[in-house]
Formats: C-alpha cells, sequence, structure tokens
C-alpha cells in the first residue's frame, strides 16, 4: 500500500482551459479512486493527433477545461474497492476504448467497442459523473477516460490493462494508441496476405498500418502522402511504392493513378489522414467487386463522407476501426510481449521527446512534419 493511497495527490498536469487555446501547466488535485476505479502515476505519455483535434476545437465532444492524453505508461499508485484486474505497482497502459466483458459489445464477439463507461467518457466524467481532477476546487474534465498528460490520473477499473514490467513506459505507452490502432486495423482484416494494399497519409498511424501489411505479407504496399519527405520513411517501413499525390499531373486524381496502377485497383486501402476527401479517394482506389477501404483518421466537426453510391453497388466496402479492433484489456499484453521479441515495431517511431514542462512545444512537432511520434516524460 502506497502512503498516498486514499488521500488526495497533488501534481502537475498540463491542462487546456479553452478550445483553440494552449496547454498551461498547473497544480491540480487528484481524488483516491473510488469503487472500481485506478489511480495511475503516469510516467511517459505520447501524443497523438486526436490530442491536437480535440485541443484545436474541431472535435464535437470536446470539453473544457480538460486535461488531454491518451497515449501513456505508468504505474498502479492505489486501487478502489472492487478492483481485481491490476494492483498496486503493475506497470499499466491506460485504454480509452475500456473492455468490461460483460456488456452486449463486449459480449458480441462483433467489436471492441465496450458500452460500459463510453457514456460518461464522453462528458468528460468518470462513471459517477463527477470528475477526479480538480483545481482550486474547479473541476477538470477527464478525456477518453485516460487523460495520460497528468502526474497521476484516475480512470475506471475496465479502462486499464497491466503489461509486462520489462518493457520500457518510455516505449510501449505507444500502444495506448497509434500504433495498436494501425496494427488492429490490418491483422484483424482477413485476407491482407498475398494482397494489394495503398495507405493514405504516412504519420504513425499510416506507417504502422505499411508496417503491419509488410508484416502479413501483402504483395505491394503503396503509401500516399502529400509529404515526399515521408517517403524514406514509408519504404523503411515495407512500402513498396510510394506517390505524392501533389505530384500528379494537373487535373490527375489520386484515385484514377492509382486503379491505372494497379490493373483495376486496390484490394485494400486505408485512410491515416482524418481528410474526409482522402477518404473518398480512398475508397474509390479499391478494385471492383472486391476492394475494402478503412477509415481510421477521425474527421472535424461538420465534415460528411461521399462518393457515387455506385462504388458500393459495384462491390467495395467502406468500413472503419476504433483502436484497430483491439480488445485492450484482453490483447495488449500479448502485442507488449511481440514488442519485447522484437516481432513488432515501436521505436523506431519515437522521432522527437518532451517534458512535461515543454509538452505544448510537442504539439508544435506534430505539425513540423518531420515527427512522426513525441514522447514526454511525465516525471
Ligand atoms: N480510429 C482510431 O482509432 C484512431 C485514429 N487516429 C487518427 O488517425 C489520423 C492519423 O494520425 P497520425 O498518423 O498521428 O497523423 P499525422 O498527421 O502524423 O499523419 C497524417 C499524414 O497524412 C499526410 N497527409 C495530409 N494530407 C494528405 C493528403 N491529402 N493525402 C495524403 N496524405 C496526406 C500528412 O502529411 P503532413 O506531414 O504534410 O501533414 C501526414 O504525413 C488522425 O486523424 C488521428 O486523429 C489516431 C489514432 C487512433
Ligand atoms: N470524439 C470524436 C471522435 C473521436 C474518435 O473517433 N476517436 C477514436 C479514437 S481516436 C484516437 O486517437 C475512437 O476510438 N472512437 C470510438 C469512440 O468510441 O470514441 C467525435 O465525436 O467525432
Ligand atoms: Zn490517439
Ligand atoms: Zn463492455
Amino acid at each position: 500500500m502506497s502512503d498516498t493511497a486514499g488521500k488526495t495527490i497533488k501534481c502537475k498536469a498540463a491542462v487546456c482551459w479553452g478550445a483553440g487555446e494552449p496547454l498551461k501547466i498547473e497544480e491540480v488535485e487528484v481524488a483516491p479512486p473510488q469503487a472500481h476505479e485506478v489511480r495511475i502515476r503516469i510516467l511517459h505519455t505520447g501524443i497523438c493527433h486526436t490530442d491536437e483535434y480535440t485541443r484545436s476545437g474541431k472535435d464535437p465532444e470536446g470539453l473544457f477545461p480538460v486535461i488531454l492524453g491518451h497515449e501513456g505508461g505508468g504505474i498502479v499508485e492505489s486501487v478502489g474497492e472492487g478492483v481485481t484486474g491490476v494492483k498496486v505497482g503493475d506497470h499499466v497502459i491506460p485504454l480509452y476504448t475500456a473492455e468490461c466483458r460483460e456488456c452486449k459489445f463486449c459480449k458480441s464477439g462483433k467489436t471492441n467497442l465496450c458500452g460500459k463507461v463510453r457514456a460518461t467518457q464522453g462528458k468528460g466524467l468518470m462513471p459517477d459523473n463527477t470528475s477526479r481532477f480538480s483545481i482550486n476546487g474547479q473541476p477538470i474534465h477527464h478525456f477518453m477516460g485516460t487523460s495520460t498528460f497528468s502526474q497521476y490520473t484516475v480512470v475506471a477499473d475496465v479502462s486499464v490493462v497491466a503489461v509486462n514490467p520489462q518493457a520500457p513506459l518510455d516505449k510501449v505507452c505507444l500502444l495506448g494508441c497509434g500504433i495498436t490502432t494501425a496494427w488492429g486495423a490490418v491483422v484483424k482484416q482477413p485476407g491482407i496476405t498475398g494482397s494489394t494494399v495503398a495507405v493514405f497519409g504516412c504519420g504513425a498511424i499510416g506507417l504502422g498500418a505499411i508496417a503491419t501489411s509488410s508484416l502479413v505479407k501483402a504483395s505491394r504496399v503503396i503509401a500516399v502522402d502529400t509529404n515526399s519527405d515521408k517517403e524514406s520513411w514509408a519504404r523503411k517501413f515495407g512500402a513498396t511504392d510510394f506517390i505524392n499525390p501533389a505530384k500528379l499531373p494537373e487535373g490527375q486524381k489520386i484515385q484514377d493513378y492509382l486503379v491505372e496502377l494497379t490493373d483495376g485497383g486496390l484490394d485494400y486501402t486505408f485512410d491515416c489522414t482524418g481528410n474526409v476527401h482522402v477518404m473518398r479517394a480512398a475508397l474509390e482506389a479499391c478494385h471492383k467487386g472486391w476492394g475494402i477501404s478503412t477509415i481510421i483518421g477521425v474527421a472535424a466537426a461538420g465534415q460528411e463522407i461521399s462518393t457515387r453510391p455506385f462504388q458500393l453497388v459495384t462491390g467495395r466496402t467502406w468500413r472503419g476501426s476504433a483502436f484497430g479492433g483491439v480488445k485492450g484489456r484482453t490483447e495488449l499484453p500479448g502485442l507488449v510481449d511481440d514488442y519485447l521479441a522484437g516481432k513488432v515495431k515501436v521505436d523506431e517511431y519515437v522521432t522527437h521527446h518532451r517534458t512535461l514542462a515543454d509538452i505544448y512545444e510537442g504539439f508544435h512537432d506534430m505539425h513540423s512534419g518531420n515527427c512522426i511520434r513525441c514522447v514526454v516524460d511525465m516525471q
């Protein structure tokens, strides 16, 4: 039992006070975990584009003030009554996609989307409809059920998983979102082995989709990105081809180019940009009769996708994937072990490091065009 158990902890956190505002380092009070909750000392966190998406005000679910962050790694400091899944001292990864194993979604065998805490999570609150974070008595919202931009956070017990303590948390924190999302979206999609794939967007998510397509032996992996600097990254992660759509002859659409290049279109495509026009191109680059396009990117409030319904009538499938379809409590420990065994890349994604004091610089890094993932040392 830690000597802070049952007490409120004062620590530093990066708080976003309003849409579009920078993050500010504040002293926050973190209340003890209630029943079925876990308080975690966060050691490292990645910064994902979804954090920036919400900070910027593009997220229709965005609430302020808030402590963002959902790609963290830490150690359990204390647990509330009834917690059995993790214990004090465990090395853990918080899960923005919970896994209760009891709800309709969890029991369906058809999805990783758990319904147990999603409604309160979307309101920036714990399952009892209150927040564990406050500053001078003012409640601060949680984010994605994780809030890893705080030195201590509280999560629901269904939203955390213990992992091999041998795994460096400054690396496997990235399995809390980006890399796992990409890995799952590919390995859970039957048929990729021996097939052609195009990945639109070569950030961490796109590179992960490229690496995993290569791992499962897709016959061809075409990377598409408007930033030509991403070519060397894409090839390093296993792309066989790289195309910059901005460099095509004027008037030529990327989907038409790809259909011609691949004798009718791709077997599988992935949108890893969050741009609805790219999502359309990814769908229309699919082969007639069987091509499947997966949307991974998150689009801003008010954005909608469109295509001619004929694209679907003629056998293309449009689908989406959240956290790669991965059930975190069941599958993440195995993925961490795969990383330790050298079967899954993680270290290769880390291009930038920051401390909590300059975490907001990490958001600027993300826009620099040469940042794949920035890892923040929270202590
Ligand atoms: N569904 C899920 O569960 C998850 C979704 N996401 C979402 O996935 C998306 C990708 O995340 P991440 O990899 O971190 O983001 P990045 O911004 O790092 O990567 C996106 C890449 O796409 C490139 N790009 C931009 N516009 C185009 C275009 N028109 N055509 C081709 N490429 C383009 C960008 O180039 P440039 O460098 O010039 O900007 C960049 O290289 C985000 O929307 C994020 O919110 C993330 C995690 C989980
Ligand atoms: N809140 C947004 C949607 C954000 C979103 O799509 N989140 C993804 C994960 S993105 C991670 O970096 C996700 O898993 N969604 C499923 C969910 O239940 O939230 C909006 O309202 O548009
Ligand atoms: Zn993310
Ligand atoms: Zn559930």
